[in-house]
């Protein structure tokens, strides 16, 4: 076939975009399904026959939370219209009028000035039905392309209520060998193919049919290859392995008792709060797995070890018990150390985590921590200091700085934190578990660990300026990017 030769389906293509200027592929409406539209303009593009432009567009939609509110209202609209039909109210009355939204509720109308006060909630003389009236309708505008004011948009998607989504567009115009093209389309009667009445007829005797070209090129196909984040997978297994560390393995769903009670993390810590974790809902109550640990961990919450006076509250069983997806990987650590702490151990593992963050340029909510620790009698910060800054160097960074910092598990804690763009950007933390995480798990020699961010490392590895790229789900960018093995 000609390098200007058109397939039917082609043809459809271009005499639809003939007369009309920078039109987008959705818009082509021919009768024939997508996907052909699609590969015909791929097909034409590789031709020369069109001009193609890619735009990268964003849109943002209502989420199935977004359309609960604009059908039921705002938790905090409905606490709102609660306690304006009484004098005051009881926290109890509040948490049980509002069932499981309670915390979102009590949370936003705090922002709006009505705060919990003595155990008890009321209005004075707050007049709020025009501003709830009035963010319902901003957030059903999203459905007619109304996008509301910075300020409201990012509470909606900080909210979950709304989501962006990033696409890319493909916008065609014709060029003149497209015209040319056209024009001599169909001068030769050609079949296409041979078809039953043809035969039938006899007509295929004398008919006239298109030849094949056994030599035209098809479009490239593209092998198989690593996907960046994979790669930098496998690098990061591979240092650990050969630094003679063991994978370890966990689940996304957690204990709160593993994620955060094993670790000494108070049960009032606002980590805890609904706007970082995401609890899983179960129907039947849930077996915890090692009970024998239950006791030592509520003493040591509620009264400390040794000469630490623990965080002087009423710990509860049950909080310890509700399920989670896990908000960091040291509840792996925690766990696979109660199981293996009869001899020293270096482990880690390169697995997911789940926050409730918004996302932006150096923010995910589902991402992946490299995780690690070390048990054994010889344990300390410079053996912590030592393994972070070898393990950069193995990547190729050795201007990593390491800064004091603080989590509840550990004592002395530091994180790792470079420059991008002359930014500070955080890498992860680590640190020496503290006696009260120790003791009650039975843990006889000191323990370093650390939990670095993947997509972070990513971001300087492959020098992105910003973390979102990374599951961009561009095939061009992928291409580009993609890892032969
Ligand atoms: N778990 C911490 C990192 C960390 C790991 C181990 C010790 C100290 C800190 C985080 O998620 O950020």
């Amino acid at each position: 076939m000609e390098k200007n030769e058109i397939s039917p389906n082609e043809y459809k293509v271009l005499n639809f975009i003939k007369n009309r200027s920078d039109v987008p592929e959705e818009d082509i409406d021919v009768d024939t399904d997508r996907r052909i539209v699609s590969s015909s303009i791929s097909y034409l593009e590789f031709k020369n026959l069109i001009n193609v432009n890619k735009v990268t567009e964003e849109s943002v939609s209502i989420t199935e939370e977004g359309k609960k509110y604009i059908e039921n209202g705002f938790p905090e609209e409905k606490l709102y219209n609660f306690l304006a039909k009484h004098e005051k109210c009881s926290m109890k009355e509040v948490v049980d009028y509002m069932g499981s939204d309670y915390k979102i509720a009590i949370a936003n109308t705090a922002k709006l000035g009505i705060k919990p006060a003595n155990g008890e909630m009321a209005l004075h003389g707050e007049k709020l039905d025009d501003i709830f009236r009035n963010k319902r309708m901003e957030l059903s505008g999203i459905s007619n392309g109304k996008i509301p004011d910075k300020v409201t948009l990012d509470e909606f998607l900080h909210r979950g209520l709304a989501a962006k989504r990033k696409y890319t567009k493909r916008i065609i115009n014709i060029n003149e060998s497209g015209k040319e093209a056209l024009e001599s389309y169909g001068k030769d009667d050609y079949f296409e193919m041979l078809t039953p009445s043809l035969i039938a007829s006899g007509k295929w005797r004398d008919a006239k049919f298109r030849p094949y070209d056994l030599n035209s090129r098809v479009e490239p196909l593209n092998g198989a290859g690593l996907h960046p984040l994979t790669y930098l997978i496998e690098k990061v297994r591979k240092i650990f392995l050969e630094m003679g560390f063991t994978e370890m393995h966990g689940h996304f769903i957690e204990y709160t008792g593993w994620n955060m009670d094993m670790l000494f993390i108070p049960q009032d810590h606002p980590a805890r709060d609904l706007q970082d974790t995401y609890y899983v809902e179960s129907k039947n109550p849930v077996e915890f797995e090692n009970p024998e640990i239950l006791d030592k961990v509520k003493r040591v919450h509620e009264h400390g070890y040794g000469k630490y006076s623990g965080w002087n509250y009423k710990w509860s069983e049950d909080e310890a018990k509700k399920l989670i997806l896990r908000t960091h990987t040291t509840v792996n650590t925690i766990r696979y150390l109660y199981n293996h702490r009869d001899k020293p151990q270096y482990i880690f593992s390169i697995e997911k985590v789940f926050r409730h963050e918004s996302v932006d340029w150096k923010h995910l909510s589902e991402l992946y921590q490299i995780e690690g620790a070390v048990y054994g009698s010889d344990v300390n910060l410079s053996t912590l200091k030592w393994l972070l800054t070898e393990f950069y160097s193995r990547l190729g960074f050795k201007n990593i700085r390491l800064i004091p910092s603080y989590y509840p598990y550990t004592e002395p804690s530091m994180d790792v934190a470079v420059d991008i763009n002359g930014k500070e950007v955080e890498l992860g933390g680590s640190g020496i578990f503290r006696p009260e995480v120790t003791k009650p798990m039975e843990l006889k020699e000191p323990v370093l660990a650390f939990g670095l961010g993947l997509e972070r490392l990513a971001m300087l590895y492959y020098n992105f300026n910003d973390i979102r790229e990374i599951y961009n789900s561009d095939l061009d960018w992928l291409k580009n990017y993609k890892i032969k093995f």
